[in-house]
């Protein structure tokens, strides 16, 4: 754990895969024109483990997650993934992405089954045709997301919970060694939640990597390993309990220490959230009943 602006500067050696298998952002810088998206973004996420990615709109995160896709390429340092470039690791097949959903088209003609079979292309043979052991494992990953009954349903026509569970099929029908997950809970209800959560920490003690961005605060204890506070580069990674100190989310989110934003785990002095916004984001919350700083404990500890 660190706070890792220090470190960001000295640029280790690029690890192999046997060194590393899992996600490596050295030292990342990412300008749209005139716009500075990541200045000199630095972090390490170990294979196994799931790391929470958060910070305010605008601090990056869809940025760093391109470039981890090779969708946008950095202007200074480099992505890795178990030790190979973003286009090898594609080509191979061992990354998986559920994007945004707003990066989506959802009118696109295609089922719910077709967007998980879109999981197995790197494994189909020569002829490009789905064989049994691919329809198989399609059939797999839709039973384990809860959405075998809605297979031939066109994508658009699915819950906000139920696509994103959709995309974790496809990257489970995929087994890819790597996740990255933008933003899975944003618009979903809690079973959908409750059941991404569940499928996302089996994958990881299957020794999978995965990398979540998300705004839900209130999710990471029991979704994350380790946290990493973005804004333009990586302010803080470390446990969970340490990111999420009112200190530390204060920097994160551009507020002063005593704004009264509060971290999850003091949710208990209030304990009813406000029904009309039951999930604040935490960039535009109200203060919350208190400032304790007290650490939340680790639900997956
Ligand atoms: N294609 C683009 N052209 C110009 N500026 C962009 C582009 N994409 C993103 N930006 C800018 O880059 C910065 C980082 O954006 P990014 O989408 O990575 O943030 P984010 O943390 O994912 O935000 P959010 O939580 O709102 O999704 C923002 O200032 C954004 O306006």
């Amino acid at each position: 754990m660190s706070d890792t602006g220090a470190t960001s500067a000295a640029a280790p050696p690029t690890p192999t895969h046997a060194e590393h298998p899992g996600i490596t952002v050295t030292d990342v810088t990412v300008r749209y024109g005139e716009v500075l998206a990541l200045d000199g973004a630095t972090l390490t996420v170990s294979a196994g483990r799931i790391t929470g990615l958060i910070g305010m709109n605008g601090s990056g995160k869809s940025t760093l997650f391109k470039a981890l896709m090779g969708a946008v390429r950095p202007d200074r340092g480099e992505v890795r993934l178990a030790g190979l470039t973003p286009a090898m690791a594609r080509r191979r097949g061992i990354v998986g992405y559920v994007p945004q959903s707003e990066a989506v088209d959802w009118a696109f003609p295609v089922s719910v089954r077709d967007v998980v079979m879109m999981g197995r292309y790197g494994h189909l043979g020569p002829t490009r045709r789905p064989r049994s052991a691919d329809h198989a494992a399609v059939a797999a990953a839709l039973e384990r997301v809860e959405l075998s009954e809605f297979a031939e349903r066109q994508i658009g026509q699915l819950s906000g919970g139920q696509k994103k569970r959709a995309f974790v099929a496809r990257g489970i029908a995929q087994e890819a060694d790597i996740l990255l997950l933008d933003e899975p809970f944003a618009g979903v209800d809690k079973r959908s939640e409750g059941t991404i959560v569940r499928l996302l920490r089996e994958l990881a003690e299957a020794g999978r990597t995965i990398l979540v961005s998300t705004h839900d605060l209130h999710a990471l204890p029991a979704l994350a390993d380790e946290a990493a506070l973005l804004q333009r580069r990586v302010l803080f990674h470390g446990q969970v309990h340490e990111a999420l100190t009112p200190e530390r989310l204060a920097l994160a989110f551009g507020l002063g220490a005593d704004s009264g934003l509060a971290a999850p785990g003091d949710r208990g002095a209030n304990p009813d959230p406000d029904p009309a916004n039951p999930d604040p984001d935490p960039a535009s919350a109200k203060p919350a009943a208190t400032s304790a700083p007290s650490p939340i404990p680790r639900s997956n500890a």
